[in-house]
């Protein structure tokens, strides 16, 4: 069975962070396993408290993890500060593992900041570097590349200039925009592009998080790059059609292992299940 690491912020609402993450894992057949940095207090509607932790215990976890397991692929998600950054930037240079994609977790989707924003360049030079695919939706691709993104084209040219600083693919996420939900994968040399057409739903908490598991999963499962972003976004659309309407907010996508296993073909009525 391939192993996946999640290392990434807690979500005690269960639908973004590592349980979604945890989740997305078991609906593609490998085994999850979790590195929590944050623990998040928040639901649908808000973030109401946040706390690190130590970096020590970040890099603990992560030495239990890898003494013991070979590892297959990792995502990171939510880092919070310089110091959970560097302390994982530190145990990715000592154990070089392969397949790691990582979600530069800024806002939740109800606004509220989860990354200290001073930290934007640890994340760039400490972080980036060690991305096989880094995967910014349009809000955090602006930040990173320091441009507006107020098109297809602007996409395009964040990626490059996201490449530039020194990971290996770049997914631009198009969940923020208008009309089509657009994803643009540059590895360096090409354009990719993954469309669907926007579902109507607010139900969008974890859709970053599922999808860059999903991701991360296919690659474990040794899907070259572009095969694992078609499918995963497969995954999330099939995700977000069937999305939960669960607390007062922007409620989860919903991981229904038979949902995929079936070819995402499912004769369920949508909404709660
Ligand atoms: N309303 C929607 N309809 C269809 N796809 C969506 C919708 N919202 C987000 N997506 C897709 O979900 C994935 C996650 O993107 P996004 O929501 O931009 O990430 P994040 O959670 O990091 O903000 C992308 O493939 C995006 O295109
Ligand atoms: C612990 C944690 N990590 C990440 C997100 C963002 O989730 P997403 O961008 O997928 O909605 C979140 N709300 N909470």
């Amino acid at each position: 069975m391939k192993k996946v690491l999640s290392i990434a912020g807690s979500d005690c609402s269960g639908g973004a962070g590592i349980q979604a993450d945890l989740k997305t894992f078991s609906a593609h057949g490998v085994f999850g396993m979790s590195v929590i940095v944050s623990v998040v207090a928040e639901n649908t509607s808000r973030v109401m408290d946040i706390q690190d932790i130590t970096p020590d215990m970040i890099e603990s976890q992560i030495d239990a993890v890898f003494e013991d397991i070979e590892v297959d692929a990792v995502k990171i998600g939510m880092l919070s500060t310089q110091f959970c950054m560097e302390a994982v930037a530190r145990k990715l240079e000592q154990y070089k593992p392969c397949n790691v994609v990582i979600d530069p977790v800024m806002y939740a989707k109800n606004g509220c900041p989860l990354m200290d924003p001073d930290s934007i360049d640890t994340l760039i030079k400490v972080v980036l570097p060690y991305a096989d695919l880094l995967t910014p939706n349009i809000p955090e691709a602006e930040k990173i590349s320091n441009i507006k993104i107020r098109n297809t084209e602007d996409m395009k040219i964040a990626a490059k200039l996201i490449y530039d600083m020194g990971c290996k693919n770049v997914l631009v996420k198009g969940g923020h925009a208008i009309g089509d939900a657009l994803d643009i994968l540059y590895d360096g040399k090409e354009f990719y592009y993954f469309k669907t057409q926007r579902i109507n739903t607010k139900n969008t908490h974890g859709t970053g998080c599922t999808f860059s598991s999903a991701i991360a999963s296919n690659l474990a499962h040794g899907m070259p790059m572009s095969i694992a972003v078609e499918q995963a976004k497969k995954y999330i659309t099939t995700a977000i059609e069937h999305s939960l309407n669960i607390g007062k907010g922007n409620g989860p996508t919903h991981h229904f292992y038979d949902l995929y296993k079936n070819g995402l073909n499912i004769k369920e009525s949508k909404g709660d299940l």
